[in-house]
Order: C-alpha cells, then sequence, then structure tokens
C-alpha cells in the first residue's frame, strides 16, 4: 500500500525558481512546497504533485519566483518628505530643509503613516524584509506588524534633543524598552541606530558597543558618506570617522556600514577583516551626489554588501529592482570593468547579502529548505522582458517593480495578484494627501 502523501499549506508551480543559493541556478519546472510558514521542498513539479498534498496551489506559468528582497537601509517614515528638497548636497539638505521639517513634524502619526506608505511602496516592489532608521521606532515596528512584513527596527541615537528622546542616552534607554517589547514577535528586530560619526559622541557610541555585546543586537550606522564628513572630522580631530570607530571597537561582524563612499585601500582591508557589512545606497549617492561606493574592490576583498534605497527623500523611490540595476551599472562604469557586478550578483547582494548583514542569513536570503518562506513572484511575459534568454539578466537589467505579483512573508500573502492582502491603500493614500497639507510650507 502507498502511504497517503503529507498535506501541506502550499505548492507554488513558477516557469522558474530561483534558489539564489548556490549561485547561478535557475530551475525549470520546478515547485516550491510551503507548509507552516517555512519552506518543506524544491523539487521538479512532476514529483511534487505525487509527494504532497497542497491545501492550496498556485500556478504562475509566466513568473519567476525568487526570495524577497531586502533593503538594507532606510528611513520608512521619509516617505512623506518625498521631493520636498530635490538637487542638493547631503549637509545642506539636512541642515536647510530635512531636519527642520523633522524638527516640526516628526512625531508618532507622522512616523506610522510615513511607515505605511513606505511599506505599501515597498510590498508592492517585491521587499520583505527591511532594516530601517527613524524616529518614533516604536511606530515603525507597529506598522511592520500590522502589515506582516519583516523587520529591523533601529535604535535611533542622536546627540541632540528630538521628539523621540532628549540625549544620546535616553535614545538608548527607550531603544532598549522597545527591544523587549518586541521579544515575542518573530518577525520584528531591532537594532541599534547611531545616526553617523557627526552626530553621535564617544561615550553613547561606548554604551551602545557594550549593550550590543551583551544582547547581542547589531549596529546600523551613517558612514564615510561624503568627503565632506571624513574632511571635517580629520581637520576637528585628526581621525577619519572610520579610524575613530575602529579605536572605539565599533567596527566587526555585527556592524552595517551605510554608503562607504570614501574608502582608502586600508580600510577596505580592514572591513574585510573585520567582518563589517556595507548598505550599499547607490542612487542616493547618486543624486545628492555624495561619491561612489567602490563595490568591486570591496566585493574582490571579500567584504558582504546589501542593497538599501536610503529614505524616499533622497532617491525618490523605495524600488529595490530599480537601485539593483543601478547598483550594478554604477559598479561598471566606477571600475571601468563590464564585469564588475554582475546581474547575479546584484540579485545576491539584494537578498543573501543583506539578509547576511542583518545576521538572518539562516532564516531568510535564498530559497533552502528550512528557511522561512519569504518569497516573490514577477511576470516576466510583458513586453519589457521579452524575450527572455537570461532569466537573472532580465530580472536586473529589463525587469520594473509593476511586474511583481505576488509577495509572501512567513508563508503569508502580503500581496496577491498584484492585491494587496494586509493593506488598504484608499487610507494610505488619503493620509499621504492630509500630510502634503501640512507638510507642504518646507517644500
Ligand atoms: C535620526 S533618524 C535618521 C536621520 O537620518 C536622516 N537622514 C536621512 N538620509 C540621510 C543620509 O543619507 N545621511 C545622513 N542622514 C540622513 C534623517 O533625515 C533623520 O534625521
Ligand atoms: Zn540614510
Amino acid at each position: 500500500m502507498t502511504p497517503t502523501p503529507p498535506t501541506v499549506d502550499l505548492l507554488v508551480a513558477p516557469r522558474w525558481l530561483l534558489p539564489i543559493e548556490p549561485q547561478g541556478l535557475v530551475l525549470e519546472q520546478h515547485a516550491l512546497i510551503v507548509d507552516a510558514g517555512r519552506i518543506r521542498d524544491l523539487l521538479p513539479l512532476a514529483e511534487a504533485r505525487q509527494r504532497y498534498l497542497p491545501r492550496q496551489i498556485i500556478d504562475l506559468p509566466q513568473h519567476a519566483v525568487l526570495p524577497g528582497l531586502v533593503n538594507l537601509h532606510t528611513h520608512a517614515a521619509m516617505s512623506l518628505l518625498r521631493g520636498i528638497a530635490d538637487d542638493l548636497p547631503l549637509m545642506q539638505w539636512l541642515q536647510e530643509h530635512i531636519w527642520p521639517a523633522e524638527g516640526k513634524h516628526a512625531n508618532p502619526a507622522f512616523c506610522e503613516d510615513g511607515a505605511r506608505l513606505a511599506f505599501a511602496e515597498m510590498i508592492r516592489s517585491g521587499t520583505t524584509c527591511v532594516n530601517d532608521m527613524y524616529f518614533f521606532p516604536d511606530a515603525t515596528a507597529r506598522v511592520a506588524g500590522e502589515l506582516g512584513l519583516r523587520a529591523t527596527v533601529g535604535l535611533i541615537t542622536t546627540d541632540f534633543a528630538t521628539a523621540w528622546a532628549a540625549d544620546a542616552d535616553d535614545c538608548i534607554h527607550k531603544g532598549l524598552e522597545l527591544h523587549d517589547a518586541l521579544k515575542d514577535k518573530p518577525l520584528l528586530r531591532t537594532i541599534f541606530a547611531p545616526h553617523a560619526p557627526y552626530t553621535v559622541s564617544d561615550a553613547p557610541l561606548r554604551k551602545i558597543r557594550r549593550y550590543a555585546d551583551e544582547l547581542g543586537i547589531g549596529i546600523h550606522m551613517h558612514v564615510h558618506e561624503t568627503a565632506h564628513e571624513v574632511g571635517s572630522a580629520l581637520q576637528a580631530t585628526g581621525k577619519r570617522p572610520w579610524q575613530r570607530l575602529k579605536e572605539l571597537e565599533l567596527l566587526g561582524p555585527d556592524f552595517i556600514a551605510v554608503h562607504m563612499t570614501q574608502l582608502s585601500d586600508e580600510e577596505i582591508a580592514e572591513a574585510a577583516q573585520l567582518g563589517v557589512h556595507i548598505a550599499h545606497c547607490p542612487e542616493s549617492n547618486l543624486k545628492l551626489a555624495s561619491g561612489f561606493c567602490p563595490l568591486a574592490r570591496l566585493q574582490a576583498a571579500g567584504v558582504n554588501i546589501g542593497i538599501g534605497t536610503d529614505g524616499a527623500a533622497s532617491n525618490n523611490d523605495l524600488d529595490l529592482f530599480g537601485e539593483m540595476r543601478t547598483a550594478a551599472l554604477v559598479a561598471k562604469a566606477v571600475a571601468g570593468d563590464p564585469q564588475a557586478v554582475s546581474a547575479a550578483q546584484a540579485l545576491h547582494m539584494a537578498t543573501l547579502g543583506g539578509a547576511r548583514a542583518l545576521g538572518l542569513d539562516a532564516e531568510i536570503g535564498s530559497l533552502s529548505v528550512g528557511k522561512s518562506a519569504d518569497f516573490i513572484a514577477v511576470d516576466l511575459s510583458r513586453i519589457a522582458t521579452q524575450p527572455l534568454y537570461h532569466l537573472q539578466s532580465q530580472l536586473v537589467y529589463a525587469a520594473g517593480r509593476d511586474q511583481v505579483s505576488d509577495v509572501f512573508v512567513a508563508g503569508r500573502a502580503l500581496l496577491r495578484g498584484g492585491q494587496f492582502t494586509t493593506l488598504d491603500e484608499t487610507r494610505v493614500l488619503a493620509k499621504a494627501g492630509e500630510w502634503r497639507e501640512k507638510i507642504k510650507p518646507y517644500a
């Protein structure tokens, strides 16, 4: 007697499966089996139909299924500041426009409505995991939880007073409270987020290193974003910020350095040796004319890199498909080498690279048996992606975010057939309109 096949939650049958690991592998006529939120199997479709009894089958005959994208650096709520001040260098943009607007408006309601707008855009674009840094991280966490998005929320720290906290110690104290409050939420995690070397002094950075070690929390910080940042630190202290952070023992395998457009050969070697991860935000760096992160040199040294959009006020979208393409194209131009950062490498950075930086690579980042079922489907039958010769090439160099049809996190659909399942789009748009009226004087 043949045994009854096991019942499972879901069988996904796409035209192509791109597990990401091993790099370059493309499976055709294969199925993804999901049960209890996890990837139970990846096997030829004919065999899958015999071996499992799925409660639900999703046929995707023109689609590629791949791991959900990881946005390794953003400021979600800044979606409400999209387009208020364009075409400026970083410090003028921050000091004359963004910080005054945030000083007036960045309250819990702003952060909640902004995060909802940002996460709607991200889910639609195939992002399943986000590493955020903003005021009122409790509000960001609440919205991610409501929508079912996987999020690491930054325990923001600045020396200066904000509506969120009175000073750096207050930031750390409030951050630790939030860390405790999120302990039982499997999709939500925290990360220390000292804003930048020029806004956080040594004493709180030492405290952050101590708590990070004690509690196993990572650290996420803007570092060497511009030549101006490095030059003014050198002038004021005689040290480059990287050197200062190294002396404070902040740099290590739990540290994500955002931007890193200014790097000597020695600093690249140190990043590799210390196991520091880089969050590369090419479009924000281009728009603010901050500089170019030397991707090919970092990859050659063995540094792990993920991709971020930065906030919507310096990008101005939250589209990781666009960001992958920009990352690959700019890397080629910077290295003077068309082989620098291939389509497969760009996909790897936007999935497993980001997951690894967050310490989540045992859980997400590739379609591997036992990992969480965080995956997306991309419809490749559109004009923009036909004819199709090479899957990764099409996904990075030709596909648009509008081709994302389905988004799952931990086996739960957040987008099915292009429709949100956990979010009221009309409400999100109405709130964006209300905020526009309040913020308009700053634009
Ligand atoms: C204190 S929460 C985050 C803080 O960072 C600001 N910000 C947004 N984008 C950037 C960037 O590219 N470099 C430095 N700081 C940035 C944001 O406006 C918030 O004030
Ligand atoms: Zn940023």
